[in-house]
């Protein structure tokens, strides 16, 4: 049985960590010279994004070829290399499975676009003429989610990027196909797998219209994805390997089945409704403050539905598609080390596997582009052109992309004061916020005081303390529309969490008595500290006093 409730993972986004050989883009020995600094934080895998053969038209989950490094990042003897140092300091890898989709650049897709019935059939092609879309889906990138072969008189199904075509899951060839690549990396040694968006790869038997939305409800954690992951795990023999499932637009029951180890599907999912408590009509595009109570909603219905079901999470705030927790949460500015601090706390001793995205932990903040010309994602790119033929001005999408755009959390890692900030010695890939000169890992790790210090705490207190990683969650004060709280049990251990997620004062009014708790852990000096009263952003963790006869 794999243990790793006590586990902490680090995202590591390759081409933005670090650049070791000045091409301006980060790589795998840039992650090796950087394995100290890992070890140093505390974590215990580090998964990386996709590094495989690709045309980068989607920053790498455009996979052309699954078995290959693409030379921007390195070489197999990097990672090899990579891997046993970082065994050695007993860490492990996670690689990361674009299964939904593959790119177009893949020899299963030339073969299919030559006409290889054998091939075409590893995809979802629909006949049709060229003006009558098979379906009226929307690609979550813009625009239809179906492309015309005009010689094949086909169209072919991409949910992401047009040079992102679906795989055809119903086909058992493709299934032993995804097994077999799973098998080459366990070999290499690798420890575990994230899923690419892997509950959108089972497909509807008819494929219709969809007047309420944009086609998601017919894909989204379909009718045999329990089936074919249930498959996938036992066939490639990963069943005690750390596996979490990137799971889009997804449901609590289905995340109960994806988790439960009974199920023997995968150990944990993410999901992403906390993250979408800013979007207006649940839309990415339309700017809202965020709903702090329906955020507090959605933790409560995740983390005790998942603790009922024998579900697991994988807790987190920030990603490479999401932007910086302290932009959005928190406040970069006046209160930027006390809310970075808070927000570290309320994942952290949470139930599930903390996952950190690099930079998180020193609190780098949003990207703050002013110039459409700064930006490279793909969806970005597409979403200013639709927000402008919507009418939108420049100066308002520009806004809006400011906030939303997963650039925000690509640039790159900020490890010194020095030029580039020590990512690289030449221009990189995607420009640098300017306040790197005081927030970089160099200063960080020599202050007591930072937040970077605070993270190595909260990792350290999850493997102290077994009711951190498995005890039971329940939360406290929910109608507070200012505090988030929770208390965690195992046993006698207890332990009380309280975040203020406001930069005003906020009381803390839940039934609990707290002179009988003693603080362990907290982002202010103990000056000015009063009982059930928190300071802007504050946050506190309590432990249960024991009573000794
Ligand atoms: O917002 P959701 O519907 O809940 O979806 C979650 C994320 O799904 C997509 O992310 C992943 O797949 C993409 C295609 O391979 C890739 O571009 C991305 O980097 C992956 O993490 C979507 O692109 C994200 O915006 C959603 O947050």
């Amino acid at each position: 049985m794999l243990e790793f409730k006590s586990k902490v993972v680090y995202q590591i986004y390759p081409k933005s960590f670090k650049d070791s050989n000045g091409d301006g883009i980060g790589d795998l020995r840039g992650i090796i010279e950087k394995l100290d600094y890992l070890e140093f934080l505390g974590v215990d895998y580090l998964w990386l994004t996709p590094f495989f053969v690709s045309p980068q038209n989607d920053n790498g989950y455009d996979v052309a070829d699954y078995r290959r490094i693409d030379p921007l990042f390195g070489t197999m003897e990097d990672l090899e290399e990579l891997i046993a140092k970082a065994d050695k300091k007993g860490i492990g890898l996670m690689l990361d499975m674009v299964f939904n989709h593959t790119s177009t650049q893949h020899e299963w897709f030339q073969k299919a676009l030559r006409g290889d019935p054998e091939y075409m059939d590893y995809y979802i092609f629909k006949d049709g003429r060229p003006e009558q879309l098979p379906t009226n889906w929307e690609s979550k990138f813009g625009g239809p989610a179906w492309e015309y072969v005009p010689y094949l008189k086909k169209w072919y199904l991409h949910l992401f990027d047009a040079t992102q075509a679906d795989l055809n899951w119903e086909n058992p060839r493709v299934r032993e196909e995804l097994k077999s690549i799973l098998r080459f990396w366990k070999k290499k040694g690798i420890k575990g797998f994230r899923f690419d968006v892997v509950n959108l790869i089972s497909k509807p038997e008819v494929y219709k219209d969809d007047f309420e939305g944009d086609g998601r409800r017919f894909y989204t954690d379909g009718r045999h994805v329990h089936d074919f992951l249930k498959e996938l795990v036992r066939d490639a023999e990963i069943e005690d390997m750390m596996t979490v499932g990137e799971m889009s637009s997804t449901s609590l029951e289905n995340c109960i089945r994806y988790s439960n180890p009974d199920e023997k599907e995968l150990t944990m999912c993410f999901n992403f409704h906390h993250l979408k408590i800013d979007y207006r009509d649940g839309n990415k595009w339309e700017l809202m403050e965020p709903d702090i109570s329906a955020l507090k909603e959605l933790f409560n219905i995740w983390q005790v539905g998942m603790q009922q079901a024998k579900g697991w999470n994988a807790v987190f705030w920030c990603n490479h598609d999401q932007p910086r927790i302290i932009s959005r949460l928190g406040d970069d500015r006046k209160y930027w080390r006390e809310s970075a601090k808070m927000l570290a706390a309320s994942i952290h001793m949470m139930r599930g596997t903390p996952y950190i995205y690099q930079g998180e932990e020193l609190g780098m903040t949003n990207a703050g582009y002013e110039s459409i010309d700064r930006y490279r994602d793909v969806e970005s790119l597409n979403y200013y052109d639709i927000m402008l033929k919507q009418g939108k001005t420049k100066k308002d999408a520009l806004e809006i992309l400011a906030a939303r755009s997963r650039d925000n959390a690509r640039t790159p890692m900020q490890w010194s004061d020095k030029d580039n900030a020590g990512f690289t010695e030449v221009e990189p890939w995607i420009s640098l916020p300017d306040n790197y000169k005081t927030i970089n890992a160099e200063a960080e790790a020599k202050d007591e005081s930072s937040i970077l210090s605070f993270y190595k705490k909260v990792i350290c207190l999850r493997k102290e303390k077994a009711v951190i990683a498995e005890g039971n969650i329940e939360f406290l004060d929910k109608r507070n529309p200012d505090v988030l709280a929770y208390r965690r049990m195992l046993g006698a251990e207890e332990i009380i969490v309280l975040c203020n997620l406001r930069g005003k004062e906020a009381v803390f009014n839940g039934n609990v008595e707290l002179t009988t708790y003693e603080k362990i852990l907290g982002n202010y000096a103990k000056e000015g500290e009063r009982l059930g009263k928190l300071r802007p952003y504050e946050t506190v963790i309590y432990e249960k006093m024991r009573i000794i006869p």
